[in-house]
């Protein structure tokens, strides 16, 4: 089954290409880094596949009515300030507003949901801080809790580990990596292609708009591939604790 399909999903932006034909499927249960150089369209893809940018070709999201796509997608952008001075535990809540009918509080169900994000973005300790005073880090967190709290089969994120520290960036990765055994699908992009190696079950390599390479990490981040996308050399192992990955120089 798969929740998101794009056909030649074609994005213009002035005078610019930012996405260019650009057609895949994402399956239940998979992880997909959405990988790329700066400007190569990556946010670009996510939002036209959402159906907040104007676009050609089809995507089966967009194709949705606004309140039904919320249930089906939760998504974290980019900008990752929260506007209001609400607590920590107020702003998760919201990722519930799609479930609740109008002016409706929230039920046990959404209860739960909201306590599972907590727990699994460890902000136990945070419920009560005031989220407009958190470090930029920890803001992050409370947004990845609040799309993981709309508890929904797709989950879209624009660099949700970028700011993160080294273990809060692992931790958050193998939350997505559980999301996806758990039978959902997940798409995020990111630039840590370490860590896009290590949990990631698909990667997709956009290069100035186009899809480049789409596949297993081990096929996508080959030498070649590596070298004519990003402009850099890399080390990449096979070792007994997984895959690693190291940018090592910059070839142009
Ligand atoms: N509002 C805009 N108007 C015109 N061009 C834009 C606009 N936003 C983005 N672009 C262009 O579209 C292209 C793709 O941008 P996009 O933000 O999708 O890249 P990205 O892969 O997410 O990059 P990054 O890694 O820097 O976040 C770039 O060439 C960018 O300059």
């Amino acid at each position: 089954m798969s929740l998101l399909s794009l056909t030649d999903l074609t994005v213009r932006r002035g005078t610019r290409t930012a996405l260019d034909g650009v057609s895949l499927t994402v399956g239940v249960g998979e992880c997909v880094g959405l990988i790329g150089p700066n400007g190569a369209g990556k946010t670009t893809l996510m939002r036209a596949a959402l159906g907040l940018l104007p676009a050609t070709g089809t995507s089966t999201l967009a194709a949705l009515p606004l309140a039904e796509r919320a249930r089906i997608a939760a998504w974290m952008p980019q900008t990752r300030e929260i506007a209001w001075p609400v607590s920590v535990e107020t702003a998760i809540a919201l990722g519930r507003l799609p479930h609740l009918p109008r002016g409706a509080r929230p039920g046990a169900l959404d209860r739960a949901a909201i306590d599972a994000a907590i727990v699994r973005m460890e902000l136990e300790d945070y419920r009560t801080r005031t989220a407009t005073r958190l470090s930029g880090g920890e803001q992050a967190r409370v947004l990845i809790a609040r799309a993981l709290a709309q508890d929904t089969p797709l989950f879209m994120a624009d660099e949700p580990i970028a700011g993160l520290d080294p273990a809060h960036q692992i931790a958050t990765m193998k939350v997505f990596a559980d999301l996806a055994r758990e039978g959902r699908s997940v798409i995020v992009s990111l630039h840590d292609l370490g860590l896009a190696a290590r949990h990631c079950t698909r990667l997709v390599m956009l290069q100035a708009g186009r899809l480049v390479a789409d596949g297993p990490p081990a096929e996508v981040l080959t030498r070649e591939n590596v070298e004519r996308v990003f402009g850099v050399t890399a080390y990449y192992e096979t070792t007994p604790q997984g895959p690693v990955f190291q940018p090592m120089e910059v070839v142009r």
